[in-house]
């Protein structure tokens, strides 16, 4: 594994408006990280993910898979996601966020890159049964295991960029607006060959 010369640092908001991005910065530590790491890589049940745009069937290289409280169901790009009962490390690390972070999370998906050649495109995750019906806002911590990438922010509207690399160990959470106002993606890169895991713990508000 790679080993980073600096710490990412902790910031309030990495967004300049209409939305927060908070970077915990490493809440593991290296050791730690790596057994995670490992253990997801074998223990989850991943599987190619299947989205149909456009009346086009594809397969995505990343491989996903989703846990939660309940078997959720939930339709997404035409194809239908359920949810897996919780993994009982998973579930801990969720309790673990849980007091960091000061919110609760009743899912989580988890996403698997190979390498640099495996990436997520511009989106938001603003499907309505993410959006809290009091406060209109969505929370969304995610926190990263194994190869450093990058993940960048564009504003929808406005000429606004932000980027930020995630290591292994590093949380950040996605809140109030900003999925409404901002995209996101994981960026390709040829440099990286080792693989990523990034787990997103979201609170599912089921129809
Ligand atoms: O891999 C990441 O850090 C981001 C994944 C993501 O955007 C998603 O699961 O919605
Ligand atoms: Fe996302």
């Amino acid at each position: 594994m790679t080993l980073e010369l600096f710490e990412p640092e902790r910031q309030d908001n990495i967004l300049a408006f209409d939305g927060v991005v908070q970077n915990y910065g490493l809440i593991l530590n290296a050791e730690q990280s790596c057994r995670y790491l490992h253990y997801f890589l074998q223990h989850l049940a991943w599987q190619r993910d299947e989205v149909i745009l456009h009346g086009q069937h594809y397969i995505t290289d990343r491989k996903v898979v989703w846990y939660g409280d309940e078997h959720y169901q939930y339709r997404y790009s035409g194809s239908l996601k359920r949810a897996h009962e919780w993994n009982p490390a998973l579930y801990r690390l969720k309790q673990q966020i849980e007091k960091i972070v000061g919110a609760s999370f009743n899912s989580c998906l988890a996403n698997l890159y190979e390498n640099g050649q495996q990436a997520v495109g511009w989106h938001s995750d603003d499907e309505p049964s993410l959006i809290s019906k009091i406060g209109h806002e969505t929370v969304i911590a995610s926190l990263s295991f194994g190869a450093t990438r990058k993940m960048s922010f564009k504003h929808k509207f406005q000429p606004a960029k932000a980027d930020m690399l995630l290591q292994s160990g590093q949380l950040i959470v996605m809140r109030g607006q900003t999925q409404k106002y901002w995209k996101h993606c994981i960026t390709k890169t040829a440099k990286v060959i080792e693989p990523r895991i990034n787990l997103t713990f979201r609170y599912f508000f089921p129809a």
